[in-house]
């Protein structure tokens, strides 16, 4: 064989009949209702990738990347299909089991595969032509030992003319005169010339070090020996000199010295002199360098350490657990606040690793992971990783990337983890599975992350562990019908009892004239917060409204400011000194006078927690006090900051709103107040009785969780209220009991399904129109008794949309449900395709929570 034939390409076509043309089926990142064929160019055949992206145009200009979900031989009918125009990936970044899930996701929650990528997918993943690259920080230090082409060269050329300049992709496209351009693109990247941005979103950002290392011309055992000599009169650099000698063996292995330290190790030593090491670095003793390094780095001294030894009665429901896993899926842990059920979901998780699978952990909240990291991360160290939205999208990518690889086993993270691309689940845990956090309100898809759990668990056979200390009512029903196991336990860990707990009747107090020193608190509970306190215990107040105050008022002619797009009023944020609508964002500047009737005598009526802790400030100036609700936790790592100083006691009040019921362990509570519990009871929805029992029952459970006694007081104007006489008797079974009953009788959930349509339009009057067509409509498909509305919400006007809403309640039946959802997309099609109604919105919520 002549040598040129290894390098050239073949000298001719194949015959025409063994020439096989392909068609990719591709997901776009838009809401689309069916999938985009386009066709493979025939040499990149053996190229495609199911799951993997490729680039392809869209409509006149755009450029998107996509994922490949089907490939076949079938030309689309209707239209002609165009060529991919790059491939991007040679493995899948999303696996065939996600593919299946993102299907199931899709038809089950009524919304298009397009919408359902897009949630699941990291944006530094969907590459799309506003993507820019940019010279890596790496290159400019150091080069690369990789040669480059002459087509790479001639983009480093471009992008290093001046400092910090970006190209597009067509830019570089225009450059390089070729179409097929993304090659010499992911060629740079992988050599660290280039890096790759989204130009909308944030900066790509790798993570830098600044590290030092020995000149290389000392690194000799001489040169070095020369060197101690000529700093002999020097002691301050000698010692950064002995110190990095000692971190970093140069005698024993020259090649040790070009991975270098952290310039932090030696800088941030007390007993070394930070200019000196700067002297070091001017004199070119030490060269300093910039490392990109993982935002997850490997720490080997964490991890294997022994999770706590179990209790006989944690052991007990373990292996109970284990043995239900040999007949059921889906398994119950139903264990009262403060049992332990961390340390039995730790135990399993180590056992399920053992066996080879991969562990999925779900929480409902950010503010639980900061407590339940720390305490997974001493087991498991490095093969734990961690998913949630305060995360970079960067080390979103990161995290993905390690499922792939298999260097992440486990992953704790909130409802968006479960678009992870794991393969082989042996484990999932939905953890305080009540909670409605896991439902996705908006935009589609508005999934619930605890039943797309069990349905990748179902695809991946994986168990199921549900865990909670008040299951929701749909759970407990399974669990009761024999369908899911049911483990519980009843005891809290240790000695620690459930916490007693005291109503206090705010309509009694107000009659008696209590108004000082602040009317939300009554004298009870202001007593009781100053007992704990001067005993050294920790106290948390609930409030579940934020913001200084719900309204504010002109005291002399009733003028009320309400949201120019939204029917509510405006919250006051006195810190921020503004008035903001919770649900469009709007804020604007606090009045001085009613623009009204120019009276000076504006109120603020009503409270939210920021008043809370103000008025506590006032009370007791003694206390340190800190607020956990959206307004404090909107930066990076405020949750773990304040979760950390109420942990170490350096504060004394926690203050929040439902984030400060769920889940957190704190051993040091011994006082849980609840502000205002009316407020909670009273909220129109089927699931209202539900929501208010876990809620109270969740917020008390933070109180006395380690030893002594803990005490739950409520502050109530209705004390007969009876779901107060189930929480006080922690009787879960009472409560289901009534409640399965109603919903029996209702017809709600379990007994049906519930699918909310909503209509939304700018008028008012067309609003209801369509909502009145669209029930005609689905009446005719479903039954009257199907089908309730249509009916303005409370709130009836968000970010200037009127709303009409639809309940439809079906049979659970998964054929019946099955087909009547084609049908309601059908009544919803007719609807939009109206004339008069093509601006309308209509938005199907599956499940709403
Ligand atoms: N076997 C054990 N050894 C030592 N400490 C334990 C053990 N089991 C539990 N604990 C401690 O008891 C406390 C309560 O446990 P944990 O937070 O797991 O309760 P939980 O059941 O998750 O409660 P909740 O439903 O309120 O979240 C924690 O501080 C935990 O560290
Ligand atoms: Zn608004």
């Amino acid at each position: 064989m002549s040598q040129t034939h290894l390098f050239s390409l073949p000298q001719s076509e194949p015959a025409a009949a063994d020439r096989v043309t392909l068609f990719a089926d591709v997901i776009l990142p838009l809401p689309l209702p069916k999938l985009y064929t386009y066709r493979v160019p025939f040499e990149l055949n053996d190229q495609v990738v199911i799951g993997g992206r490729v680039l392809v145009q869209f409509g006149a200009k755009k450029t998107l990347s996509c994922i490949v979900a089907a490939v076949h031989e079938t030309p689309p009918k209707d239209y002609q299909a165009k060529y991919i125009l790059e491939f991007i990936d040679d493995a899948p970044v999303v696996t065939q089991p996600q593919l299946k899930l993102f299907r199931w996701i899709a038809e089950y929650y009524m919304c298009t595969l397009g919408e359902v990528i897009n949630a699941a997918l990291p944006s530094a993943l969907k590459l799309s032509s506003e993507s820019r690259v940019q010279l890596h920080p790496q290159y400019l230090s150091e080069g690369t030992p990789y040669p480059l082409s002459e087509q790479e060269q001639k983009i480093v050329e471009a992008l290093g003319t001046e400092d910090g300049k970006a190209l597009t992709f067509s830019e570089v496209g225009e450059i390089l005169g070729i179409s097929s351009f993304h090659k010499v693109i992911k060629s740079l990247i992988q050599k660290d010339v280039v890096f790759l941005f989204e130009h909308i979103a944030d900066k790509y950002a790798p993570k830098v070090v600044k590290k030092v290392r020995l000149a290389h011309h000392f690194v000799a055992e001489a040169a070095l020996e020369g060197l101690f000599e000529n700093l002999a009169s020097k002691p301050k650099q000698l010692d950064v000199l002995m110190r990095y000698i000692q971190r970093v063996p140069v005698y024993q292995n020259e090649h040790a010295n070009h991975t270098g330290l952290e310039k932090a190790a030696l800088t941030s030593s007390p007993h070394l002199s930070p200019s000196a090491v700067n002297t070091l670095i001017k004199n070119g003793v030490l060269e300093q360098f910039d490392q990109i390094v993982s935002r997850f780095p490997l720490d080997e001294k964490e991890g294997n350490q022994m999770p706590f030894e179990l209790s006989e009665a944690q052991t007990k429901a373990r292996d109970q657990v284990l043995e239900l896993f040999g007949q059921k899926d889906i398994t119950l842990l139903h264990g009262v606040t403060g049992a332990g059920k961390t340390e039995i979901y730790i135990d399993l998780i180590r056992k399920a690793l053992e066996g080879g699978g991969q562990v999925l952990y779900l929480l409902p909240e950010i503010a639980l992971t900061a407590q339940i990291v720390t305490r997974l991360m001493r087991v498991f160290g490095s093969r734990l990783g961690v998913y949630h939205s305060k995360f970079s999208d960067n080390e979103r990518v990161e995290v993905w990337n390690g499922v792939l690889s298999g260097r992440f086993q486990v992953v704790v993270g909130v409802r968006s983890a479960v678009f992870l691309p794991f393969d082989s689940l042996s484990l999932i845990i939905v953890d305080e599975e009540h909670e409605s956090s896991y439902k996705q309100y908006d935009p589609a898809p508005r999934y619930n992350a605890r039943e797309v759990a069990l349905m990748m668990g179902t695809f991946q056979g994986a168990k199921i562990l549900l865990g909670s200390a008040t299951p929701s009512v749909e759970t407990y029903y399974q669990c009761r019908a024999g369908r899911w196991g049911l483990v519980p336990l009843t005891k809290r860990f240790g000695e620690a009892g459930l916490p007693e707990i005291e109503l206090i009747d705010t309509r009694r107090n107000a009659q008696q004239g209590q108004k000082k020193p602040s009317h939300h608190f009554t004298p009870e509970l202001t007593a009781a917060i100053e007992g704990r306190l001067s005993q050294g215990e920790q106290v948390i107040l609930f409030q579940n409204r934020r913001g200084y105050s719900p309204f504010i008022s002109c005291l002399d002619c009733g003028w009320i400011p309400k949201c120019k797009s939204c029917a509510v009023s405006l919250s006051y944020h006195k810190n921020a000194h503004e008035l903001r609508c919770h649900y469009c964002g709007h804020h604007e500047v606090m009045p001085r006078e009613c623009p009204a009737c120019g009276s000076r005598a504006i109120r603020a009526m009503g409270f939210g927690t920021e008043r809370i802790e103000d008025d506590l400030k006032l009370m007791l100036p003694e206390a340190n006090v800190q607020r956990m609700d959206l307004d404090t936790t909107r930066a990076k790592n405020a949750y773990q900051q304040i979760i950390s100083d109420f942990e170490q006691q350096r504060t004394n009040v926690l203050v929040g709103t439902q984030m400060v019921t769920k889940g957190l362990d704190f051993g040091n509570v011994s006082l849980v107040g609840i502000i205002n519990a009316d407020s909670i009871i009273h909220y129109p929805d089927f699931r209202a009785h539900e929501r208010a029992y876990q809620m109270f029952v969740q917020v008390s459970g933070r109180a006395g969780r380690k030893g002594k006694k803990g005490k739950v007081i409520v502050q109530t104007g209705d004390p007969q209220q009876p779901i107060f006489d189930k929480v006080m008797r922690n009787d879960y079974q009472d409560f289901y009991e009534y409640e399965i009953a109603q919903r029996r009788e209702h017809m709600y959930p379990p007994f049906a399904r519930v699918i909310k349509i909503t209509v939304k339009h700018v008028e008012e009057r067309m609003a209801l129109e369509a909502a009145v067509l669209l029930t005609q409509e689905l009446v005719e498909r479903l039954g009257r008794d199907a089908v309730l509305g249509p009916e303005a919400p409370y709130i009836f006007r968000i970010r200037n949309f009127y709303l009409q809403e639809i309940t439809i309640k079906l049979s659970r039946e998964h054929t019946v449900l099955k087909h009547a959802k084609a049908q309601i997309l059908e009544a919803i099609t007719l609807v939009r395709d109206e004339k008069d109604f093509r601006q309308a919105r209509i938005v199907a919520d599956v499940d709403p929570m």
